[in-house]
Formats: structure tokens, C-alpha cells, sequence
């Protein structure tokens, strides 16, 4: 979000008549502040949990690949072990039985099946990237009349598993597109009607969609909500508790470093302008990647994400003109001499920003990976470029066409740090072929680019009002297209919905690359969809953003 006013302003003010005034970007307070300093990790517990899990997780994978069990309770198995957050405990043996079950597939079998089955199915194989049809619910369609049959909606169950299985539709899929409408409409006619786990369910579904969440707190809330399906199995439930407890103590000890470190390096003196949001720059960092494995990416990835938005703030409202293009120079040559030239108080971040990247670079070195790191400078350098050619719209006074403001919006949607910082973090299944694809401009990175840049401005612009200078989405769609605002806001919207369309259908087998290479874009989209849907709850995050970080750290789960 930009700042109070143009960061272009060169007024008198009283001091001396040279000096810039600067606008006061009024971002609300922190909301946590020295509190997570104090968050407490019991080690020997931590430890305890991830003994504990391997019993459960061996009981369970014997139960994933049983070749006696019914293929419909297999996949409920495999739909409760993904909605938990396990699958990456049973890659391969997930894969296997899902490979084997498509293939056996007879869309017959559907004929007789309720629509609970029918979306639940759906749901597994498209979260796996199995193509099932969208043909397996024409059945529920009265195609005379053109509208769904009537009996569905006494099937809360079912509706608010086809509700939940338009969330994977593609381009093209009507049927899906006409489903969102029916079922919403449904469910919250009858939500307040509903009593125990079926109402939580219904009435956490219509304020955040499973596939559109962010999948840790989506897992957390499906093993308190889902009781039933989270109970069929021993195992399963052992797992899951187990799981939790363990995840939360790991990443409460991870935001205890992450937060130590932003201490250290002073950001509350050395960028008293910028927002300061340390847990919420942290979940970005357990979203992208929230298995355990990934304990040290994460947190390098959550001070990557703390540098991009310094970044922003100093771009979008501190920074005057003149001092934004000697940043940009000095990213663009990465030199720590060139310092000298920047003015003294971005002096401290450029140096945090290069020493950083210098030290995940002498770590990757003993690994053989140092290379992996160019690609996330030059991710930053990138970065740097676009959000001045921003500043340089706004300080010329100039709208770009809708067009030329998205080519450029590719680069300020950040993600391509985001990416870039999370393939130099992710180890060796980073492989050449891998980086090439994701050097290729692949649709689905193109889409959750453009997904992320016109969520953050449909829900932005009217905050930055005057500040932005109407350079983003909607005033230079309104401007390109000469439409009123409300239609500029509806097109951009339906935009939004394509882009989703686009990268469901990315993670659609065949792929170029693996599932787990594809996450961090998927997560990714996830998250700015949990944060940019109803507001920017990143920068305003009192409500749900703070329930998030209570869930995560705070809250704890009755053990096993
Ligand atoms: C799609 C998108 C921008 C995702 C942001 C991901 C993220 C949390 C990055 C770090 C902080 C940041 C730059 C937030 C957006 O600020 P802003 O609302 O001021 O963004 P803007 O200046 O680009 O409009």
C-alpha cells in the first residue's frame, strides 16, 4: 500500500529549504511487539513429538497402500491425510494408489454415487493433479430445465462438498462456474440453521475456501472442525494431534529467531518509516513452505520477505525521487562499496540486504549450490527496477496504460523473490531442468503474478487513493478502457478468477516439473488470496491475521 502522499514531494520545510518533506505513511501500530520475544519452546518436548510421530505415520502408510480397502474409503483416507497437512509424509504411496484408482476409473461408477462422494472424489484427484471430469456432476443437473436438481439441497454434506470442489475448476468448466453460485447461495440460507462440527464447517468454508487458504491454518481447523473424518482411523488421529503439537512448538522456535533477528539488525531504528509486521511477515514464510524440513528455508525466505517490504515502503512513501534511483543503481551493482553514495539512512539496509544474501551464498557454498542465489539477486535487482519505474510514473504525473502497467506489475507483485529466494532454500530437488522451466514465463507463474498484483490493487486502491497517483490496476484499466469504476473493479475481479483457473489448471498432470517444485507458487497464490480477499490484512492485520498467529503460537492442542 503506498503512503500518505507522492514519496516525490520536494517541499521548504523549517529546517532548511533543501530539505525534502517526507510523508507520514501512518501504518498502524505492531501488534505483537516484544511479546513473541518471549515465546517459550519446550526442547525436550519437541523432541518427544517427533519421536512420537513415527509409530502413527507407519500404522498410516500401511493403511494408505492396503489393497483390501474400498476405493471410495481410500480416497476419504487420502482426501483427510492432505487436508491434514500429511501428504508430504506419503508422496509416493499417495501417488501410487491415485495412479492406480484413475486409471481403474469407470465413469459409470459415478451413476449411482451421492454428491458427497462424487465431490469428494473430485477434489482428491484434482488436488493431485488428476484430471477427473467435470462431467462427474452433470448427473445433478436437470438438463431441461438448465438448473441443478432440488433434492441436492437437503445434502448440506454434499453442497458443501461441491462448493468446495469449484475451487478447482479450470477454464471452460461451466457447469463449476454455475455450481459456485447454487451452492454459496445454499449454504448461507441454511448456515444459521445448522448445529455442532457441520456448522463450523459450513460457516468456515464461506469465509475462507480450503484450496484458497493458507494450508497450515486450513489443516489446523480441518482437525478441530472434521472430527468424525479425523477419528475413523486411529492412526490417522494420533498422527494428526501429534503433528500439530509438533509443527507448533517447531514453528514458534523459528519465530522466536526470526524475531531475534529483526532485533538485532535494528529495523524499529533503521526503517522507523516501514510497516512493522514480523509474524505476519513470518506466516508468509510457513505458507510457502509449512513441512517441518523446511525449518532454516523458512526462515531465510521470512527475511527476504522483511527486505521486500522495507523495500516497498521506502519505494512507495519514504524515499524522494533522487534517492530512489541511487538505490536502484547500488542494488543493480550489488557492490558494497557504492554505499558510500546512498544516503545515510538506507546505508544500513543495503548492507543487511547484500550481507544476507552473502551469507546464504557462503552456507549454499559447502552445499555445492552457491549458484542458486544469483537468481534471487537478480530477483531483487528486478524488483528495485520496477517499484522505480513506479516512482517515476507518479513523480512524471503519468497513468500507464492498463498493458504497460501489468508488464511492470509483474515485477512489483514480488513474486519472483518470493519464488526465486524459496527454489535458492528448497535443497536438491532444485534441479537445472527445474530453474530453466522456471526461467521459461510459464502460464501458471505468469497467472499468480498477475493474480497477486491485481488482488493487492483491487483491494488497495481505494486506501491509496491520492497517494498512488492512480498508478495501478483499476485506474488504468478505468483509463485504457474508458469504463466507471465499479466496472473497472468487476473486470479486474473476473480477472482474478481466471488467474485462479490458470494455475489450477498449471498443477494438472502432466507437468513439467514435480508437485512439490509447483508448491511454492501454489502456496503462494494461496496466501494472497488469504490476505488480499476481503481487505489488505497484512497491513491492517487486527482481525483475521491475528487470529492466525494465535492459532499457530498460542492456542494449544490437548495432546494424544
Ligand atoms: C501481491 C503482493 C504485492 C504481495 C505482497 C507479498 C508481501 C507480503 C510482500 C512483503 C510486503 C509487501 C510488499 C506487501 C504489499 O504492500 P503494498 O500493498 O504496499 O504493495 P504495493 O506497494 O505493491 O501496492
Amino acid at each position: 500500500m503506498a503512503a500518505n502522499e507522492s514519496n516525490t514531494t520536494q517541499k521548504e520545510n523549517s529546517k532548511t529549504s533543501t530539505d525534502p518533506v517526507r510523508p507520514v505513511a501512518n501504518f498502524p501500530p505492531p501488534i505483537w511487539d516484544d511479546r513473541l520475544l518471549s515465546l517459550t519452546v519446550d526442547y525436550l518436548e519437541l523432541e518427544a513429538y517427533a519421536k512420537a510421530i513415527d509409530e502413527p505415520k507407519e500404522e498410516l502408510r500401511r493403511l494408505i497402500i492396503n489393497v483390501n480397502m474400498d476405493s471410495n474409503a481410500k480416497l476419504c483416507l487420502i482426501n483427510s491425510v492432505y487436508r491434514l497437512g500429511l501428504r508430504y509424509m506419503f508422496r509416493e504411496e499417495i501417488e501410487c494408489q491415485l495412479d492406480k484408482l484413475f486409471k481403474e476409473l469407470n465413469m459409470e461408477d459415478y451413476d449411482q454415487a451421492d454428491l458427497h462422494t462424487v465431490s469428494t472424489n473430485f477434489q482428491v484427484f484434482r488436488q493431485h493433479g488428476y484430471k477427473l471430469s467435470c462431467d462427474v456432476f452433470n448427473k445433478f443437473k436437470d438438463h431441461s430445465s438448465g438448473k441443478f436438481k432440488e433434492y441436492i439441497t437437503a445434502d448440506v454434506r454434499g453442497m458443501l462438498s461441491f462448493y468446495e470442489s469449484t475451487q478447482l475448476r479450470i477454464r471452460g468448466e461451466s457447469i463449476l462456474d454455475e455450481a459456485i453460485v447454487f451452492t454459496e447461495a445454499h449454504l448461507v440460507d441454511v448456515v444459521d440453521t445448522l448445529e455442532g462440527n457441520l456448522a463450523r464447517q459450513v460457516r468456515h468454508a464461506l469465509r475462507s475456501y480450503f484450496h484458497r487458504g493458507m494450508h497450515i491454518v486450513e489443516a489446523r481447523l480441518y482437525f478441530s472442525n472434521y472430527e468424525k473424518e479425523c477419528s475413523t482411523y486411529d492412526s490417522l488421529s494420533k498422527l494428526a494431534n501429534t503433528h500439530v503439537n509438533y509443527l507448533q512448538q517447531l514453528h514458534k522456535e523459528e519465530l522466536r529467531i526470526f524475531t531475534e533477528w529483526i532485533k538485532d539488525m535494528d529495523f524499529k531504528t533503521i526503517t522507523p518509516y516501514a510497516r512493522d509486521r514480523t509474524p505476519e511477515v513470518y506466516l508468509w514464510a510457513i505458507a510457502i513452505f509449512p513441512e517441518p524440513d523446511y525449518s532454516q528455508s523458512r526462515i531465510v525466505l521470512a527475511k527476504m520477505v522483511q527486505l521486500i517490504l522495507v523495500l516497498d515502503d521506502i519505494y512507495d512513501a519514504y524515499g524522494t525521487i533522487e534517492e530512489l534511483r541511487l538505490l536502484t543503481s547500488a542494488i543493480n551493482s550489488w557492490e558494497i562499496n557504492v554505499m558510500e553514495q546512498l544516503p545515510e539512512y538506507i546505508k544500513p539496509l543495503y548492507n543487511i540486504l547484500l550481507n544476507e544474501l552473502t551469507e546464504v551464498e557462503k552456507q549454499l557454498s559447502r552445499e555445492g549450490r552457491a549458484d542458486r542465489v544469483y537468481a534471487s539477486k537478480q530477483a531483487f535487482q528486478e524488483l528495485a527496477g520496477g517499484y522505480l519505474q513506479e516512482a517515476e510514473w507518479r513523480y512524471h504525473r503519468h497513468v500507464p496504460s492498463f498493458e504497460e502497467y501489468l508488464r511492470n506489475g509483474l515485477i512489483t507483485s514480488t513474486y519472483d523473490v518470493f519464488i526465486k529466494s524459496s527454489l535458492m532454500v528448497m535443497g536438491d530437488i532444485v534441479c537445472d531442468k527445474a530453474l530453466a522451466w522456471y526461467e521459461s514465463r510459464t502460464n501458471i507463474e505468469e497467472a499468480a503474478k498477475l493474480l497477486g498484483r491485481i488482488y493487492n490493487d483491487v483491494t488497495t486502491y481505494q486506501f491509496e487513493g491520492e497517494r498512488a497517483q492512480q498508478v495501478e490496476s483499476v485506474h488504468t484499466y478505468m483509463k485504457t478502457f474508458g469504463v466507471p469504476e465499479n466496472v473497472a473493479v468487476n473486470e479486474l475481479k473476473k480477472m482474478i478468477e481466471n488467474n485462479w483457473k490458470d494455475i489450477n489448471e498449471g498443477c494438472l498432470k502432466p507437468t513439467e516439473v514435480s508437485m512439490e517444485l509447483l508448491a511454492p507458487i501454489l502456496n503462494l497464490s494461496r496466501m494472497t488470496d488469504t490476505i488480499y480477499r476481503y481487505n489488505d490484512r497484512f497491513t491492517f492485520p487486527e482481525n483475521t491475521i491475528v487470529e492466525y498467529v494465535t492459532l499457530l503460537f498460542i492456542d494449544s492442542v490437548p495432546k494424544y
